[in-house]
């Protein structure tokens, strides 16, 4: 048996290829077997609001179960639980209120909404579409159809349907210019936006009517805290602000030390536009976010060698300004040390995310980390990168990975006059020479009365050449602060040059911030794992790894006879016992007709028990993707399927422990 066992799905090799992916068949089973559906459905529904059902929602549940072992307990992280309901303040600090928006822009005459990015998008993709067509209708033998739509996201694809193409040849200069803005949809302003669709003629899809400007449309849900009205807050838009309002005492539990991290999981809300694709684009969403908080000057990790040879596929910034999609594979030792990664805890963050989304059963293929062009990431960061997944509609970010250097924690120590920063004890103290302002606030107040706060917030925040000029100012009599026309003299304020000897280092740590949404990653899951069975009519099968699986096991009586139940029952408990969830199917329903609802459920394995389960104490254990049988003593069944569950073994090891079962033998 080998100790290092890929789960189930993996090490089983099945021509899943055999079906074409059908999203309107996996949507139809995600319905019927109550994975998820739309919220207040009886009602109509809202759009971009889901419900989980029993299988949703335990799928969920063990993707964020692999997360936190992956992450919190791997790199003893401190979790957090903060509140959604979040202070105007608190935002308006963040910059949320002012800056988390979105472009819009609405049809002139029906008034319809569109958000201003995607109808752009969608658009000139059509036009590029009708191009190929009209070049394919020309028998032009350079044209040929991308397998994979490479262009940066079009997971708006949704919104493309709208769009018809038509078949009409695009000048190439133009078609040049298309593709050099798609490339690069996500770096643009509004103002940009709206004049691309000035010179471009893009219109609204439906109607074709002009649209207008594009205005910013603020994504926060906004409500009042009591019932005053006096304190306004807003739905949390992701998860971060309750790490940084909470450093100061993640710091002391931490022994006042960096490199830390904080960890989070749970709800976020964004009023989007246009919230549509699913469970790509919603209203309320689970985030798992971390921020790991770090010495600017050190940004080394003391882990990154056991990740540096990870390979990952980098779509980087230069490649997308040149228009591009073409991928860059490279492991991230080369990727940090080539410098087109900022730096090493950025680095370890990246190959980290890989390994987890790798790990619960994302094609390896399908996933790729695109680095942010200049305008589009946030002013204060210094690199990001997303881990995009490729799916029916495109590729999605699933997870967001910035290096958001000091930015929140200065403005929030700004803000609330709160330090929110790191001593560090120095290896050498470090002695030099200071200019310092000694102030009479004794003298001050009474002088300047109301002004004199005012007063001492100008001196103090004097740079060093300033205090200086003023020392020599102040000794030759009364002068003004600089930059302000406040007067002192020198019984009120001196300035001199003293001696410091500094033993600790104080300095605001840096963030890196990776930030996922776990019901992009949950759905771009199931599109992965789902496939048809050629011999069974297209039936669906989910091939959920055993690590994230919903239940694990299904057992199933062969028949409705009572002697079977006290084994069904034994079986079970057994089962619970090891912590393998399990579920009996004992209804009347024929065993393939069982075999195939399960399949649908994305369960792994099946336990039959049948006559000579009693008379012999076997059992059989189906494997769901390849259907293939094995049969066993019911000790050796049970302490087989404990192995893969746990992914300490594959089914090729279980095939050299039981035997291979054909239909009417026994042990
Ligand atoms: N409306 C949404 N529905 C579902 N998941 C979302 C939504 N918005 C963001 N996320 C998830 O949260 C993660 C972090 O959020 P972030 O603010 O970086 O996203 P974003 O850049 O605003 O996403 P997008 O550009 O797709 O709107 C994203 O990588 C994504 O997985």
């Amino acid at each position: 048996m080998s100790s290092s066992a890929t789960p189930a799905n993996v090490a089983v090799e099945v021509n899943r290829t055999a079906h074409a992916f059908s999203r309107a068949q996996l949507e139809g089973v995600m319905t019927k077997r109550f994975f998820y559906n739309q919220a207040f459905e009886i009602y109509g529904g809202v759009a971009g609001l889901y419900d989980y059902g029993p299988m949703g929602a335990a799928l969920q549940a063990n993707i964020i179960s692999a997360w936190r072992n992956h992450f919190i307990l791997e790199e003893e992280m401190l979790e957090l639980d903060t509140t959604i309901m979040t202070p105007y303040d608190v935002l308006k600090t963040s910059g949320h209120v002012d800056k988390f928006a979105d472009w819009m822009c609405k049809d002139t005459k029906t008034g319809e909404i569109f958000r201003a990015d995607h109808l752009l998008e969608g658009v000139l993709e059509a036009r590029l579409k009708g191009d190929e067509e009209a070049r394919a209708a020309e028998g032009d033998a350079t044209t040929q159809k991308q397998e994979v739509p490479a262009e940066k996201g079009d997971d708006k694809k949704v919104r493309k349907k709208k769009v018809k193409a038509q078949a009409v040849k695009l000048d190439p200069t133009v078609k040049a210019e298309y593709e050099n803005i798609l490339a690069q949809i996500d770096n643009y302003s509004g103002p940009e936006l709206g004049a691309f669709m000035k010179k471009y003629d893009v219109r609204a899809p439906e109607s074709g009517n002009e649209v207008g400007e594009p205005v910013q449309f603020n994504l926060m849900f906004e409500t009042q805290i009591g019932p005053t009205g006096g304190l306004k807050g807003y739905l949390r838009p992701e998860t971060a602000q309750g790490h940084f309002v909470n450093f100061s005492r993640l710091l002391e539990f931490n022994s006042g030390r960096v490199p830390f991290a904080s960890a989070h999981i749970g709800k976020s809300f964004r009023n989007e536009i246009s919230p549509r694709a699913g469970l790509l684009r919603v209203r309320e969403f689970t985030m798992a976010e971390i921020e790991h908080f770090v010495d600017p000057l050190e940004k080394e990790h003391t882990r990154f060698d056991e990740v540096a040879n990870v390979e990952l596929a980098f779509l980087p910034k230069d490649v997308q300004q040149a228009g591009q999609t073409t991928l860059v594979t490279k492991t991230i030792g080369e990727a940090v040390s080539s410098g087109m990664v900022d730096n090493q805890t950025l680095g370890y963050f990246l190959a980290r995310i890989n390994l987890f989304l790798l790990k619960i059963g994302i094609e390896p293929s399908r996933l790729r980390f695109r680095q942010h062009m200049a305008n589009e990431m946030a002013h204060y960061a210094s690199d990001c990168w997303d881990a995009e997944i490729h799916t029916s509609y495109g590729w999605i970010e699933c997870v967001g990975c910035a290096d958001r250097s000091a930015y929140d924690l200065t403005v929030h120590a700004k803000k609330t006059k709160k330090d929110l920063v790191v001593q560090k004890v120095l290896k050498e103290p470090k002695v030099y020479e200071k200019w310092v302002a000694n102030i009479d606030r004794k003298s001050l107040g009474p002088k300047f009365k109301k002004d004199a706060k005012a007063v001492e917030e100008a001196i103090t925040a004097l740079e060093q050449e300033q205090l200086e000029s003023l020392s020599s100012a102040l000794k030759n009599g009364p002068t003004k602060v600089p930059g302000t026309e406040y007067e002192i003299s020198s019984d009120l304020v001196t300035v001199e040059l003293k001696s410091i000897r500094e033993t600790v280092r104080e300095f605001t740590p840096n963030v890196i911030e990776p930030s996922f949404g776990l019901g992009r990653i949950f759905y771009a899951l199931l599109e992965h794992s789902f496939w048809a069975r050629e011999k069974d009519a297209g039936q669906g099968v989910l091939s959920l790894n055993p690590l994230v699986a919903p239940i694990k096991v299904l057992v199933v009586p062969i028949s409705a006879n009572a002697s079977l139940a006290p084994l069904v029952k034994d079986i079970s408990a057994r089962l619970r016992k090891e912590g393998i969830a399990s579920r009996v199917d004992d209804s009347s329903a024929t065993i393939g007709r069982r075999y195939a609802r399960n399949d649908e459920l994305g369960t792994p394995f099946a336990l039959t028990l049948d006559f000579a389960s009693l008379q012999n104490g076997t059992m059989t254990l189906r494997e769901r993707d390849t259907t293939g049988q094995l049969i066993g003593s019911i000790e050796d069944v049970v302490k087989t399927i404990k192995g893969l569950c746990e992914g300490s073994i594959s089914w090729q090891d279980a095939e050299g422990t039981l035997k291979k079962y054909s239909g009417e033998q026994a042990l």
